[in-house]
Parts: structure tokens; C-alpha cells; sequence
């Protein structure tokens, strides 16, 4: 069975992260999750969380489920990229997104989560969309819900059609052809350690010409922004006045006034440009002067990282076939 569920902005004034509905057990529970291609837990706020960890957040309580299980002597803790984490039990139960059933899908529980989750009432968890090896589960790993229902689907996919500070969809077994204008580029993904891992032919800044490159990099759409090389990002906002680098604001700000140029980025002999509007990220606080750039550098990261800024320029399809794929279209 095919489906088809929301993403939606959870700031409406800047697309912080995007949280789709969820329902889980007996009778259904809904959450609104983080649907993240960078990682590979589900991972929910719980009964189990401590009351001081929880701000308004839905929560998963299997207790009231008569169709959860604990799943004895499992545990699980990842620490994400940015410093946050979360760690606990696990059990499993039915999981449906938009019409799609995975009857006994892992469902991790927390026990603790970091101080910038229990911040964000409007993320009530995380559904992992990467690779089933990334799973944290010890001392047996679980699988990706995507995984789980592959073999339901009409076809082994889920598109991404994120939009900027609007709503957007999820597609799991089919790629509704309404969403995207001319062809869709597939290119080949680098599955270890187990990021949808694929390398972008190159770049241009604005109108000017273009770079030919590989910039390996991963589809991330846990992640707000877009992390390139230092040449790269140097490059683009080299030609917006008054952008710096700042140590103080931790990445390129420019003064809000500033016009910024469009980026495009290579996928094989084709490309995406993300508007200069999804690059004129956020005020540092309300009413300042002072922007933060979508695109910012990697260098401290170890990894590039094409995130909601990049993705929400196109419409993306996950290929779960063997060997997996990424495809990419204009909008
Ligand atoms: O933890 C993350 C991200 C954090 C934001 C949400 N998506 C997963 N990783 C992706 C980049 C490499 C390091 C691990």
C-alpha cells in the first residue's frame, strides 16, 4: 500500500525542521515526528521520559497500546551531529505513516533526551530514514520504518517534496510525476557508513559560471541548512556585501539589506538552484539587522551536507532498490 503524508514547517517563520504525523499502537497514538535521511532511529518521547525532559511534547506511552511489546534487554543512544541526543528502551508496535502500515516496527522509547529536544515541543521524536546499518539499537539493530515497508510499496522509494516556510509531502511507494517539471536525475549513492552519500557535479554562484567539482556530500533532511566546502562557500558569499564569517554568530551572517545571489549545484549533466530567498536564512533574533546565511561551511564538520536549504529547492527521490539511488528534479 502506497502513501503520502505532510511535512510541515514547525516555525512559520523560518524552516527550522519540518514534522510529519504518525500514529502508533492500539488504539492510535499521533505524534509529529522528524522525518531525518541522516540518521536511522525511531525514536520517540515517551511515558519513560522524565516529566522535567518534557515541554509539551506528545508522547508514545506503550502501556496504553495493546499491541506493544517490549522488546527485552534492547537499548539505544545516539548523539546526532549537532550535540543533541537521546537514549532509552525500545518496543515495538503497528506504525502508520500516511496510510502506510508496518505492523511490529521498533519504536525506541526515551529515558533521556538532550536539553535542545526538550526545547522543541513541536518535535515529539525522530523517524530515521538512512541506512538500517546506522540504527543504535544493542544489542540486535532495528530496522527503518522505509525499510520495513519496502517490501509493501508498489515500488522501493519515498520522495522528499519539502517547500520553503509551507507545507510540504512525503511520498512513500510511487513518484507522483505532478510534482516535478522536466526529468528526474538518478545518481548512485555511497551507502557506507550508511548516509544517502552521493557526489554533486559542481556549482555556480548566481549567473556566474559554472565550477565543475565532486563535492561528496549527504541528503540530509534532519538538517536546516546546507554545508559545502570553504571554497565553495567562500566563493558565494564573497559576492554579498558585508558577509562575513563570524566567530561570534558561528558561520556567515550579511546584513539583511544585502541582495544575495541564487546557488546552483551539479547532479550529473543537470542541476538545482536554490534561490536566494532560501539562502536569506533568519534574523540572528527578531527585528535584527543581521542575517544568517543557508549556506555555510563544512569544514568543521567532516562532511558536506546538503540539507533543507538544498532540498527543498527539488523534488528528491530515495531509491531503496539494489543498488540504492537518489534522483533529482527541478519544481
Ligand atoms: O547527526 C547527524 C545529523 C544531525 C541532524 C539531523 N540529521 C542527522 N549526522 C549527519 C551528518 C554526519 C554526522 C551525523
Amino acid at each position: 500500500e502506497n502513501g503520502s503524508a505532510a511535512a510541515i514547517p514547525i516555525d512559520p517563520r523560518f524552516d527550522i525542521a519540518y514534522v510529519t504525523p504518525v500514529t502508533i499502537g492500539t488504539p492510535p497514538q499521533t505524534l509529529y515526528l522528524d522525518f531525518d535521511t541522516g540518521s536511522s532511529d525511531l525514536w520517540v518521547f515517551s511515558s519513560h521520559t522524565p516529566e522535567s525532559q518534557v515541554r509539551g511534547q506528545r508522547i508514545y506511552s506503550p502501556e496504553k497500546s495493546s499491541t506493544a511489546k517490549l522488546l527485552a534487554g534492547h537499548t539505544w543512544s545516539i548523539l546526532y551531529g549537532d550535540g543533541s541526543g537521546s537514549l532509552g528502551n525500545v518496543y515495538t508496535d503497528n506504525f502508520t505513516v500516511g496510510g502506510v502500515t508496518v505492523t511490529s516496527q521498533a519504536v525506541q522509547t526515551a529515558q533521556q533526551v538532550s536539553y535542545s529536544f526538550t526545547s522543541q515541543s513541536e518535535i515529539h521524536g525522530l523517524v530515521g530514514l538512512g541506512f538500517s546499518t546506522l540504527n543504535t539499537v544493542f544489542p540486535n539493530g532495528q530496522l527503518t520504518f522505509f525499510d520495513n515497508a519496502k517490501s509493501t510499496l508498489d515500488s522501493p522509494v519515498f520522495t522528499a517534496d519539502l517547500k520553503w516556510k509551507k507545507e510540504g509531502t512525503y511520498d512513500f511507494g510511487f513518484i507522483d510525476e505532478t510534482k516535478y517539471t522536466g526529468e528526474i536525475t538518478y545518481l548512485p549513492v555511497q551507502t557506507d557508513p550508511g548516509y544517502w552519500t552521493f557526489t554533486s557535479s559542481g556549482y555556480a554562484v548566481g549567473d556566474g559560471a559554472f565550477h565543475p567539482a565532486s563535492i561528496v556530500g549527504i541528503a540530509d533532511t534532519g538538517t536546516s541548512l546546507t554545508y559545502l566546502p570553504a571554497e565553495v562557500v567562500t566563493s558565494y558569499w564573497g559576492q554579498v556585501d558585508g558577509a562575513v564569517d563570524s566567530d561570534y554568530y558561528g558561520g556567515y551572517v550579511f546584513p539583511c539589506s544585502s541582495k544575495l545571489p541564487s546557488f546552483t549545484f551539479g547532479v550529473g549533466p543537470a542541476n538545482i538552484t536554490i534561490p536566494a530567498s532560501y539562502i536569506n536564512y533568519a534574523q540572528i533574533t527578531e527585528g535584527s539587522p543581521v542575517c544568517f546565511g543557508g549556506l555555510q561551511s563544512s569544514s568543521w564538520l567532516g562532511v558536506n551536507i546538503w540539507g533543507d536549504v538544498a532540498l527543498k529547492a527539488a523534488f528528491v527521490v530515495f531509491n531503496g532498490a539494489n543498488p540504492p539511488t537518489i534522483g533529482w528534479a527541478k519544481k
